[in-house]
């Protein structure tokens, strides 16, 4: 027969403060005040709101706060003693977000953020300081919004050595693109669209021109590869580039258009890791083409486990706090460990691979002056930078009074397309600036 159950006296509630009471703090509370039971029950202890700070008390937030004690000064929350994790949803960097983590961290409490920009940019430093405070980092939320990704790397396939990791990191442009794709819409309605939907950061230009997707491959690179955050060595580019024309093309040759960032390490290159976030033509076929509206994606290829893919929802009040609310729940349940699952000291130092070696096809357009010579001038440029071409399609009459070439090239490393271009783009014949992207083989 079984011993009976030692009887257990109940934990006490995790007292939470919550600082920076936007579109993810506002999500927050709703979340914990409607699901409460059950996460008391899964936590094993009850989860307290104890304390709320933002720029603006009064602001209507479309969720009663009068039952929470407010405080104007976020620092009161770390200097109050009733308070165990401080949640940062207030983002940027710097400032005041990253004055407050260090000071929850630094005061013992635990700290759950939001803010990839931040972990990006001073998540080693934080991580150490956790580490000497015997305090939990985590940052669920900040890579892939709802999507339990960090999670998965750290914990279900903390087996694996990962070779890449890439995906769609960015909700805003991926509700961008495919509103240009399905319904023809213009940059700028479509981006409109993604800010009343809670999706866009603060400044969207971090969004549309890679920045936020830059953030967060960084972070998925450090887990999936062991090596310090280096988000200075992240090539970006963005969409704003992108015309109307590009999605059709791409369509036409059975691709469609994504922001994918991609992260890979060479062992025959001493472990050079390539961190990019660019716009790509992926394969109709490719589960990353499926992927609509502000959902995200992750693929992780590991030794072991094989290729996983993840999909959800990477932005929004909803799915943001069930990644917030997730992080506080393991802290309940004193579930943490080092925020990049080893300590800082283990992390490698990996050199900086050249992102214009990466071997690809390409998607090349150029809107020309539709006159004598223009395609031997596009020929030459081509042949002089080693390029070489597999298709190519001319389109009469474009906006801004060109014809259009999209071509598609033979494999070749990107510094030859960029040579090409970049001679082109000196010509009197070619109308604007140049566009090209890879086309994803994987
Ligand atoms: N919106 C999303 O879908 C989403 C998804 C994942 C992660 N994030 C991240 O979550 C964080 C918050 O995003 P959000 O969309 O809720 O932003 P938001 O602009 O809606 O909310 C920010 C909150 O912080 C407060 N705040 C800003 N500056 C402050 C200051 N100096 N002092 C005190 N309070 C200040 C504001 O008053 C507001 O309450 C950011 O780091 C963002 O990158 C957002
Ligand atoms: N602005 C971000 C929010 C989620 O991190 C996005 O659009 O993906
Ligand atoms: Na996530």
């Amino acid at each position: 027969m079984s011993p009976s159950p030692t009887p257990t006296t109940p934990r006490p509630p995790l007292r939470v403060a919550l600082a920076g009471i936007g579109v993810v703090g506002g999500g927050v509370v709703r979340l914990l005040e409607a699901n409460r039971e059950l996460i008391a029950r899964r936590a094993g202890r009850p989860i307290e709101i104890v304390a709320l700070s933002a720029r603006d008390r009064h602001k209507d937030r479309g969720v009663d706060l009068s039952a929470y004690r407010w405080e104007d000064d976020m620092g009161a929350l770390v200097a109050a003693d009733d308070i165990d994790v401080v949640v940062e949803m207030v983002g940027g960097a710097d400032g005041p977000a990253l004055t407050l983590a260090r000071q929850a961290l630094g005061a013992g409490k635990a700290l759950v953020t939001a803010n990839k920009a931040m972990i990006a940019h001073h998540g080693i430093d934080l991580a150490r300081l956790a580490e000497e405070k015997d305090t939990p980092l985590k940052y669920e939320a900040a890579v892939a919004g709802g999507i339990p990704v960090i999670k998965a790397i750290r914990e279900g396939a903390s087996a694996n050595e990962i070779a890449r990791v890439y995906g769609i990191l960015n909700g805003t442009c991926n509700y961008i693109l495919t509103l240009m794709e399905r319904e023809g819409a213009s940059f700028a309605d479509a981006l409109a669209a993604a800010q009343a939907e809670g999706y866009a950061e603060a400044d969207p230009t971090f969004d549309v021109d890679g920045v936020d997707a830059a953030h967060k491959l960084s972070i998925l690179a450090a887990l999936c590869f062991g090596t310090r955050l280096d988000i200075g060595a992240v090539a970006a580019t963005g969409i704003r580039d992108l015309i109307a024309a590009d999605i059709r093309e791409a369509e036409a040759l059975g691709h469609r258009v994504r922001l994918i960032g991609m992260a890979e390490r060479d062992p025959a290159k001493g472990g050079a890791l390539y961190q990019h976030v660019q716009p790509c033509l992926v394969p109709a076929d490719h589960p990353l083409a499926y992927v609509p509206g502000a959902l995200n994606a992750v693929v992780a290829e590991g030794n072991f486990v094989g290729r996983l893919f993840f999909e959800g929802a990477g932005a929004g009040a909803g799915p943001t706090a069930s990644a917030i609310v997730a992080d506080i729940i393991d802290i309940a349940r004193d579930e943490y460990g080092p925020a990049f699952a080893m300590p800082v000291s283990a992390l490698d130092e990996a050199p900086v691979a050249d992102p214009g070696a990466r071997v690809g096809k390409h998607y090349v357009r150029l809107i020309v002056e539709d006159r004598i010579g223009v395609l031997a001038e596009i020929a030459t440029a081509m042949r002089d930078a080693g390029v070489s071409i597999e298709s190519f399609i001319q389109r009469g009459d474009e906006a801004g009074g060109g014809v259009l070439i999209a071509l598609v090239t033979h494999e070749g490393p990107a510094r030859a397309i960029h040579a090409a271009l970049a001679a082109l783009a000196a010509s009197d014949h070619v109308v604007g600036e140049p566009m090209h992207m890879p086309i994803l083989a994987l």
